[in-house]
C-alpha cells in the first residue's frame, strides 16, 4: 500500500508513464497535426525543439520534445557571471573516512538557487561525466526567475515541505516522500506551497535516469512505469522583466528578458520533467534466508559506460516486512566498489538503531570504506527472535550509489558544521570480539 500521507493535496494535472511519448496542449489546436514545424504554427506560436540526447542516439535512448511557445528561449540578453556562486564544484576532497552529518539546517532567507549547497561530487560537467550531490534549504519563493542546469539532470528528493515547481512544460507539486527529475536544460522556478523546504539532490553530468531492469522479477515490480507523472502544458503571458539563471560548468550566469520563460502553450515528446511517489514502490525481498543486496530497492538508475554499473543509482529503503529465517537481518558489514551517500527523509534506518543517523542528516561511505550496522544494531539483530517483523514503519531512507569515488566539498566538510566527529567511535569502535574457540582459550 502506498505509505504517502500528504498534508497538502496536489491540484495539478499530469500524464502518466515513464519515458513515454507525451503530448499536451493548453489551448485546443496549439499542437500541429501530422508535423512538427509548420510554416505558421497555430495562434502565432513559435516551434522550438529541446534535445535531451544526440540527434543520432539510438531510438530506445533518444529523448526530445517540441515546444510551441509565445517566444523562443533564445530571446534574452547576454549571460553575465553571477556573483556569490555556491555550487562551484572545485576543491572536492577525496577521503576514505566514513562520514556522517547531523540534520542540515533550514534557511528561511534563501530561495531555491541561493539554497543549493554542494556536499559531494566527482567528475566534470564539461567532460560530461560525473555527479554532484547537494542539500537544499529554502524559505522563500524564487522571484521572476527561471533556473536551468546545462550540467546535468537534477533528481530532487524533498525531505521537508512542498515544492510547487513551475516548469516550461507545466506545473509539478512535489512533497516529502515524492521525488522529481528535472532533466538538463529545462527551465523552472521553485515556489513554496507550505512553508520552508529542505532536501537532497543528485545531479548527473552524463545521460539520463532509467528504470532498472527487472530480470527474473518479471514484468512488474519496484517502481512501476505508470506511476511516473509528467506535467501538462500551462502557459502564462507576462511581459515584465525576467531573469534566467544558468548553471553552466558549475558556475552561475544570469540573463534578462522581457517575457515569461513559462510561455509554452503546447508540447509533445519524451524529454520532460516528471515526479514519482515513493509510497508506490513495490518492494521485494527475501522470503527464505539471507539479506539481499540493496539493488532490489533501486527506483532509478543512470548508467555508466560499464554494463550493470551505475553512474548513479537512486535506492530507497521503504517500510517492509522482514521474514528471513536464521539470518542477520540488517544490512551486512560491507566494503563496496561503489560509493554510498545516504539520506533519511523520515523515521529510522535499520542499520543504525544506535542513533545518530537522523532525518535531514546524511552519511557517506566511500569506495572500499568499511561500514555496516552499529554495535547496538548488531547486538539487537544477533539476539532477536526471528518472527516476521515490519521495519521502517513511516520511515524512508535512501541512497545515491555511484561507481565514482566522490569527494567532499569545503561546505560539506567545514562550512555547514554538521560533520559528526564521533561517527566511528559511536558506531563501530564499541564492537567487541565474540570469538570463542578451544584453541583461543
Ligand atoms: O546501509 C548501507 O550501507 C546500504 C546497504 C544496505 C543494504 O541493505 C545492504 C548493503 C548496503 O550497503
Ligand atoms: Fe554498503
Amino acid at each position: 500500500m502506498p505509505v504517502s500521507d500528504f498534508k497538502i493535496s496536489d491540484p495539478f494535472a499530469y500524464q502518466n508513464g515513464f519515458g513515454d511519448y507525451h503530448e499536451t496542449e493548453s489551448i485546443t489546436g496549439a499542437l500541429p497535426v501530422g508535423q512538427n514545424s509548420p510554416q505558421r504554427p497555430a495562434f502565432g506560436l513559435y516551434a522550438e525543439k529541446l534535445s535531451g540526447t544526440a540527434f543520432t542516439a539510438p531510438r530506445h535512448l533518444n529523448q526530445q520534445s517540441w515546444l510551441y511557445r509565445i517566444l523562443p528561449s533564445a530571446a534574452h540578453s547576454e549571460f553575465q557571471p553571477r556573483e556569490n556562486v555556491r555550487t562551484a564544484g572545485t576543491n572536492l576532497r577525496q577521503i576514505p573516512n566514513q562520514l556522517r552529518w547531523d540534520p542540515f539546517d533550514f534557511d528561511e532567507q534563501a530561495d531555491w538557487v541561493e539554497g543549493l549547497h554542494l556536499v559531494a561530487g566527482a567528475g566534470e560537467p564539461a567532460m560530461r561525466n560525473g555527479l554532484a550531490i547537494y542539500v537544499f534549504a529554502a524559505g522563500r519563493d524564487m522571484g521572476k526567475e527561471a533556473f536551468y542546469s546545462a550540467d546535468g539532470d537534477f533528481l530532487i528528493v524533498p525531505q521537508h515541505g512542498v515544492l510547487d515547481i513551475q516548469t516550461e512544460m507545466g506545473m509539478i507539486r512535489v512533497r516529502a516522500n515524492e521525488i522529481c527529475v528535472i532533466p538538463r536544460g529545462i527551465r523552472y522556478r521553485v515556489c513554496l506551497a507550505d512553508g520552508p523546504i529542505r532536501g537532497y539532490i543528485c545531479e548527473i553530468y552524463k545521460g539520463h535516469f532509467q528504470l532498472p531492469e527487472l530480470g527474473p522479477i518479471g514484468s512488474n515490480g519496484l517502481a512501476n512505469a505508470r506511476d511516473f507523472q509528467a506535467p501538462t502544458a500551462k502557459y502564462e503571458e507576462d511581459t515584465s522583466s525576467w531573469t534566467v539563471v544558468a548553471k553552466f560548468a558549475n558556475q552561475l550566469f544570469t540573463a534578462s528578458q522581457t517575457h515569461s520563460p513559462f510561455d509554452v502553450v503546447a508540447w509533445h515528446g519524451n524529454y520532460c520533467p516528471y515526479k514519482y511517489d515513493l509510497g508506490r514502490f513495490n518492494t521485494v525481498g527475501s522470503i527464505s534466508y539471507d539479506h539481499p543486496d540493496p539493488s532490489i530497492f533501486t527506483v532509478l538508475s543512470a548508467p555508466s559506460d560499464t554494463p550493470g554499473t551505475a553512474l548513479a543509482d537512486f535506492v530507497i529503503f521503504p517500510p517492509r516486512w522482514l521474514v528471513a529465517e536464521d539470518t542477520f537481518r540488517p544490512p551486512y558489514y560491507h566494503r563496496n566498489s561503489m560509493s554510498e551517500f545516504m539520506g533519511l527523509i523520515a523515521g529510522d534506518y535499520d542499520a543504525k538503531i544506535g542513533g545518530g543517523f537522523r532525518p535531514a542528516g546524511a552519511s557517506l561511505h566511500n569506495i572500499m570504506s568499511a561500514h555496516g550496522p552499529d554495535a547496538k544494531t548488531h547486538q539487537g539483530a544477533t539476539n532477536a527472535v526471528l518472527s516476521p517483523q515490519k521495519v521502517g514503519s513511516k520511515s524512508m531512507a535512501f541512497m545515491f550509489e555511484s561507481c565514482l569515488m566522490v569527494g567532499v566539498s569545503t561546505w560539506g566538510l567545514e562550512t555547514c558544521q554538521k560533520v559528526q566527529e564521533d561517527y566511528n567511535a559511536e558506531s563501530w569502535e564499541p564492537l567487541r570480539a565474540n570469538f570463542k574457540h578451544e584453541s583461543s582459550i
